[in-house]
């Protein structure tokens, strides 16, 4: 009998239910022992104390060499989030430690947040008649799912992705997307230029990508929306650009995240917690990714599936698609909007008051598309 302890971060979705000793250790006979904190409390401190088996992680922690170096028993991390930016794999590599995240989990969660925002600010766009360009920077999981729901409402697609090849939908410059479009989305993962320092960076690096020359490309009624990351657009940059502009923008992410000041938040047409993935099945699809991950790393079948513990969705696209006086009922945007802005105290919305409304957030459900 092996015992595997977990310390995982208290956000991510049905721990309990993937990780315990039935689900991991029916043919190894492990046992399994979770401790759960909430992920920006994990720190050197704790993992030398604790000294885990595996760590699952979401976005909030940082892993790099500096959390680990009083570490020697991790030999697993799953980070239940897409992005990973927060995370040193070339770090994990050099100590041979399994990383896994939850590529594409939430693709559909994030694309229906965007859908919402560009309807709950243009509802004219509804009307087939009304001709719009959706810009969309980079075009993986979350951009390409986006683009296909564009499709299907008839909308053209400018979309930039320099690390792809030319598509039907990869078919513009960033100059094209920044000045022909209608509404632009951003789904670039947070990276850095690549340099001498820096040899693993990026020949195309995203952070504050959307800066004040690409900004003064836009036509002041295109909106802009970023479910990305924070950084990738400059925070100065934009509040000049909409106090010039008067621009729709739309963010459910922030530079300065979790602090948002309210300098910044009275200007946006619709500003959100981080919450763009916060569906019930992103959550789930997040952890059922990590989980099969590491059953891989143990070299045992999965016996946990997130269809067992999903209750029914009744949630149509093809529903709202014909009734879209209904999107409130899918998803009331304003709501969580209202949220954020009722936390602002003394010219700022607090780190903790940020994390509280993810951590207490209800999560929507995916309409199926
Ligand atoms: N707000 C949220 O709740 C939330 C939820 C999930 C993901 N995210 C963020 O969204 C990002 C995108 O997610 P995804 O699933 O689509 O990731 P993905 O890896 O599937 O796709 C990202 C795409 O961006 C492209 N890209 C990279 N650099 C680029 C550049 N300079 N210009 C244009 N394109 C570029 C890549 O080639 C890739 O195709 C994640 O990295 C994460 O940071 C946010
Ligand atoms: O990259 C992602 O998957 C998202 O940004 C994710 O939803 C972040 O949420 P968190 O990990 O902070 O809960």
């Amino acid at each position: 009998m092996k015992n595997i302890t977990i310390l995982a971060d208290s956000n991510i979705a049905s721990l309990n239910d993937f990780f315990n000793d039935a689900t991991l250790g029916q043919l190894a006979e492990h046992r399994v022992k979770i401790i759960t904190v909430a992920g920006r409390d994990i720190d050197a401190a704790l993992l030398a104390r604790v000294q885990p088996d595996v760590l699952l992680i979401r976005s909030v922690t940082k892993v790099d060499e500096a959390l680990l170096v009083d570490n020697n028993s991790v030999q697993f991390v799953g980070s239940a989030t897409i992005g990973t930016d927060h995370v040193d794999q070339d770090y994990l590599a050099s100590r041979n430690i399994t990383f896994a995240n939850a590529a594409g989990c939430s693709k559909h969660s994030v694309a229906q947040y965007v859908l919402t925002a560009v309807f709950t600010l243009r509802p004219q766009y509804w009307q087939q008649s009304a001709s719009l360009t959706l810009g969309i920077i980079g075009l993986g999981n979350i951009g390409g799912t986006l683009a296909q729901y564009a499709y299907d409402l008839g909308w053209q697609v400018l979309g930039y992705d320099p690390l792809l090849p030319t598509s039907k939908t990869n078919n513009a410059s960033l100059e094209q997307v920044l000045s022909q479009s209608d509404v632009i989305s951003l789904h670039v993962p947070l990276t850095n230029e690549k340099n001498a320092s820096n040899p693993k960076g990026s020949d195309y690096p995203t952070r504050h990508l959307i800066n004040a020359a690409a900004l003064a490309m836009m036509p002041a009624d295109t909106m802009l929306i970023n479910s990305a990351r924070g950084p990738v657009i400059e925070e100065s940059a934009l509040k000049a650009d909409i106090e010039r502009t008067e621009r729709q923008v739309v963010l459910d992410v922030f530079e300065h995240e979790p602090q948002i000041a309210v300098s910044l938040l009275s200007k946006l047409a619709i500003a959100t917690p981080h919450i763009a993935g916060y569906t019930l099945e992103g959550k789930l699809r997040g952890t059922q990714i990590i989980y099969d991950a590491l059953c891989e790393k143990l070299s045992i079948p999965p016996t946990q599936s997130m269809s067992n513990l999903l209750p029914l969705n009744m949630f149509l696209w093809s529903e709202l698609k014909s009734y879209p006086d209904r999107l409130p009922k899918f998803y009331d945007i304003m709501q969580d909007d209202t949220s954020l802005r009722n936390k602002a105290v003394d010219g700022q919305v607090n780190g903790a008051d940020f994390d509280g409304l993810r951590r207490d957030y209800h999560l929507r459900r995916e309409w199926q598309f």
